[in-house]
């Protein structure tokens, strides 16, 4: 294992002659929460496209634990390494159990097919890690919001991901769901997996984050610690202080 999860490497995606992602490097280490934040349309989103391999860049390379080739790769092929993500808007299955949403996320995840002892084993697992022991049996449309958000985070976790990605975890959440969410998203961290955020509240993001990109116009504007971050002057002009 490579100590580095995700290397962009001189990555540019464009739409027409716009440049979403201009040019860009950086390093995501296995083991780190790694908050990417910046103003609307710097390509928070569309990096992370990249990285599940839903858009294809014009250029540069995205390397998974200084092997596989992100940019090369299909879909299936990045979900099936260990790359995982919670997209922004929940899109649970409202007819289907809280349970049910879990077996599906560990069934589809895991290289080997868990035999049904082991696969009731993880799903009890889950539930309890991201608190929903409680609602198992219900429909995952009677959930709250903040317990849709939860029950998507186990359906990727389920899978045991070597990467994972959650776009905007605490979008329209009350403060202590987003409290809860932080105290969870530090409970999934590991030696072996690297955790993306794509956040706009940075109280939370200050909560999480081993690191902070600042990505502006498709480039790094800053990176480091959230207090760097926040007393960075051009970070604070270009977005903090808006
Ligand atoms: N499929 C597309 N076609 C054309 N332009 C696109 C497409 N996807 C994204 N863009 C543009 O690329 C830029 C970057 O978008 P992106 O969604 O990555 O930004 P973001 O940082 O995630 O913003 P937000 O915080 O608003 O989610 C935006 O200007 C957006 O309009």
């Amino acid at each position: 294992m490579s100590l580095t999860a995700i290397l962009v490497d001189g990555l540019t995606v464009r739409f027409g002659s716009f440049r979403a992602i201009d040019d860009l490097s950086l390093a995501i280490d296995y083991g780190e929460v790694r908050a990417v934040i910046g103003p609307n349309g710097a390509g928070k989103t569309t990096l992370l496209d990249v990285i599940s391999g839903i858009t294809r860049p014009k250029q540069g390379r995205v390397l998974f634990d200084g092997g596989l080739d992100l940019t090369q790769a299909s879909e299936s092929a990045i979900a099936r390494a260990g790359l995982r993500r919670k997209f922004q808007k929940p899109s649970v299955f409202e007819g289907l159990s809280v349970r049910r949403h879990i077996a599906i996320g560990a069934d589809v995840g895991f290289r080997s097919r868990l035999d049904a002892p082991a696969l009731e084993d993880r799903v009890s697992e889950v539930l309890e890690t991201v608190g929903l022991t409680d609602q198992a049996d219900r429909l995952a449309g009677e959930l709250s919001h903040g317990q849709k958000q939860w029950l998507e985070i186990g359906m990727v976790l389920a899978s045991d991901p070597k990467v994972l990605m959650l776009d905007e975890p605490v979008a329209g959440l009350t403060d202590e769901e987003t409290e809860r969410t932080a105290h969870l998203v530090r409970a999934l961290v590991r030696p072996d997996r690297a955790i993306v955020v794509v956040e706009h509240d940075m109280d939370f993001v200050e909560r999480i984050a081993d690191r902070v990109t600042v990505l502006h116009e498709g480039r790094t504007l800053f990176e480091g610690s959230m207090d760097r971050v926040r007393a960075d002057a051009a970070v604070v002009d270009v977005y903090l202080g808006r």
